[in-house]
């Protein structure tokens, strides 16, 4: 059987290094922002993290396929010449204050032409055979840019399967106990040791939190989901924006519930990292649009980090998300994380305040 030991941890590593670049940039006040064809914004830190995190994968694996978010074309010509020079900068400046750790990830990139073809190298079409990574460079980059959260995300699929997921949450707290609470300011992860954290899981291993250093990888702790007596008691993450997820109906759902507690609102996957970490319960995420369907790069690692920590992970409906089919998650809407005991009676509610609106 395989370990998956070198994997992990050259995930953990490449994420680490990547999360130290989107930490500079979102200190240099300058993110470059632009806006993509659906009118989601991306930054130069998007196209730096994920410049490094591919670089590093090809390096250890280099017949792996890379299911990635961004694309180089608005980095390549004249136009994009600018912002070009500084993703390079960025990328060239960004290494572990660890020798050896550099060395594991293969050390600097060779030229800022070479990057765009790495960016590039993430467009696989992903599907149902063989190892593929997938990576969300920034996810919850409208978090990253309010100062909130956000999450470097990285997996590795095999026949499509999640094996192995990495989360870098510079935002939220080190210690797996401290109560849960929407988006931090801004300089708070500045406070040296008390920000930054790395979550992570490999199949049938656990789930593990480690506090974010900028140089080796620090030492694991095993986290699991908090065990719920009565789901009434539960805290339940949403998305800040109510345009990733319909905020009235896990309103509904919640006073379905018995639950009082207002939900915590925070971006990107730091929402699964955290349930994981029994700083909160459950994680509802409720089609806003039809039209909408999910990226695998937005809840591959999560996934695996909340079963690994005793959790459930499904649809709306019930069904387990199913990684095998693309870049995206077409055959499942929205997204329900709870303890393994209690995820049925969460879909229950769900599946009636969904019906009550139809
Ligand atoms: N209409 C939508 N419904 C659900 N998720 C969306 C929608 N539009 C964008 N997203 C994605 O939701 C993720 C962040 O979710 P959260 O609210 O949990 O932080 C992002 O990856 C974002 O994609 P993108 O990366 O293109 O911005
Ligand atoms: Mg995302
Ligand atoms: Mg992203
Ligand atoms: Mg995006």
């Amino acid at each position: 059987m395989t370990s998956y030991d070198h994997e992990l941890n050259v995930a953990l590593l490449a994420v680490q290094r990547a999360t130290l670049l989107t930490k500079s940039v979102f200190h240099s006040h300058a993110k470059g922002t632009l806006n993509k064809s659906d009118a989601s914004p991306v930054t130069i830190g998007d196209f730096g993290a994920q410049a490094l995190i591919i670089s590093a994968l090809q390096h250890n694996f280099p017949d792996d396929e890379i299911v990635a978010e961004e694309e180089a074309k608005d980095l390549r010509g004249d136009e994009g010449k600018t912002t070009r020079e500084t993703v390079w900068d960025l990328v060239k400046g960004t290494k572990l204050e660890d020798g050896k750790a550099e060395e594991v990830l293969g050390g600097a990139l060779k030229s800022d032409e070479s990057m765009l073809d790495i960016i590039d190298k993430g467009a696989s079409q992903g599907g149902s055979k063989g190892r593929i990574w997938a990576i969300d460079p920034i996810d919850g980059t409208k978090g990253f840019l309010r100062g909130g959260q956000y999450a470097v995300c990285l997996a590795l699929m095999v026949d499509g399967d999640v094996k192995v997921g990495v989360l870098g949450c510079p935002n939220l707290p080190v210690s797996d106990s401290e109560p849960l609470e929407e988006g931090i300011g801004a300089d708070a992860s500045d406070e040296e040791g008390k920000f930054g954290v790395l979550f992570s899981a490999v199949q049938g291993k656990g789930a593990h939190s480690r506090a974010f250093s900028k140089a080796g990888l620090q030492e694991a702790h095993s986290i699991q989901m908090s065990p719920l007596k009565n789901i009434s008691d539960a805290t339940f993450c949403e998305s800040v924006e109510a345009g990733h997820s319909s905020q009235g109906d896990a309103a509904a759902i919640a006073s379905k519930l018995g639950i009082t507690k207002p939900s915590v609102r925070m971006d990107s996957q730091a929402k699964y990292g955290s349930i994981a970490r029994g700083a909160g319960d459950l994680y509802l995420r409720l089609p806003v649009r039809k039209d909408y369907v999910e990226k695998i790069w937005d809840h591959a690692a999560g996934d695996l980090i909340v079963r690994e920590a005793g959790g459930m992970v499904t649809d709306v409906e019930g069904n387990r998300l199913n990684f095998r089919l693309g870049r995206t998650l077409k055959e499942n809407k929205g997204v329900i994380a709870a303890p393994k005991d209690v995820h049925s009676k969460v879909i229950e509610a769900v599946k009636e305040v969904l019906a009550g609106k139809q």
